[in-house]
């Protein structure tokens, strides 16, 4: 994503990059930032200086690995960079950390950039609230094989949506292990199925299922770049925003 992230900034008349920033073990170090997306050389290296890359910066963009986040975050909240974090895989004391470190800059988090898997969160909330648990919901989601994490945090993000929906709470109702085990479904419960195969983007389905009927709410992304566009549109946002905790809501406008 990190050269996803590069292409569409060099293709952006409105934004200029300033740094980009990886590990000091990273095979990537001291590699021009061109000739790592395969065009002509941008004058600009890769580096793993965070903190002189932050003083430099208007915004970060976060799209690493969960344990990156901590050194991330410690930069972002001393230099008072506002930060777009779009890692997942966090965990819950992660979570409150960035609401921690929100305190003292602009920290947006967004398990997903697309328009879409937005606008989906909002009409998987408004259709769990319309079936409550008359509904059995189940999600499904299905990555490339270099995906580390699972489920993925859209997939989460969506459980969340639909437990809120229905005046649950996600960590309540949800079923992430069912495999080998001989439970069968539990009323008022949200499932979670994962599948990672080949180049496959990012899919998302979120099934909401009555007896003889059933609506299914399905996102699809077919090229990364989607992401690293939906990046750059928050990053140009948080830009200039006080301190807070923010998401994509704020940034398209559905947060009305
Ligand atoms: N929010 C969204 O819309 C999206 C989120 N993601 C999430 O973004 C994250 C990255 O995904 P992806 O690019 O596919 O994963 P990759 O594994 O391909 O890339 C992770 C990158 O992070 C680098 N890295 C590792 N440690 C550090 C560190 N301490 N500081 C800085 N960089 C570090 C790695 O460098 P090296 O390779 O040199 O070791 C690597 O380039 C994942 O959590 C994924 O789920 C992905 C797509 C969309
Ligand atoms: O790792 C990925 O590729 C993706 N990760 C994000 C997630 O975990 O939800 C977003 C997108 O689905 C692609």
């Amino acid at each position: 994503m990190g050269q996803q992230l590069i292409k569409a900034i060099l293709a952006d008349s409105g934004s200029e990059l300033v740094a980009a920033v990886t590990h000091s073990q990273s095979s990537a170090l001291g590699k021009d930032v061109g000739s790592l997306i395969g065009t002509t050389e941008a004058g600009l290296t890769v580096t793993h200086e965070l903190t002189a890359a932050a003083k430099a910066a208007d915004v970060l963009v976060d799209f690493s690995l969960p344990l990156a986040l901590a050194g991330n975050l410690t930069v972002a909240k001393q230099t008072k960079t506002p930060i777009v974090i779009c890692t997942t895989g966090l965990s819950e004391q992660q979570n409150q950390d960035l609401q921690r470190v929100a305190e003292e800059t602009a920290v947006l988090y967004a398990a997903n950039t697309s328009l879409g898997v937005n606008l989906l969160r909002e009409l998987v909330r408004t259709a769990s609230k319309a079936l409550g648990t008359k509904a059995d919901i189940e999600i499904l989601e299905a990555h490339h094989t270099a995906k580390r994490d699972a489920p993925s945090g859209t997939a989460l993000a969506l459980g969340e949506a639909a437990a809120e929906g229905r005046n649950q709470v996600l960590s309540d109702v949800a079923e992430y292990q069912r495999n080998f085990s001989d439970q069968a479904h539990r009323p008022g419960s949200i499932g979670f199925a994962t599948l990672r195969a080949g180049d496959i983007v990012g899919e998302h389905t979120v099934y909401l299922v009555l007896g003889g009927e059933r609506l299914e709410l399905t996102h699809r992304v077919a090229d990364r770049k989607t992401f690293a566009e939906g990046a750059l549109n928050a990053a140009l946002w948080l830009n200039g925003k006080k301190a807070g905790f923010y998401s994509m809501n704020h940034v398209l406008g559905l947060d009305e």
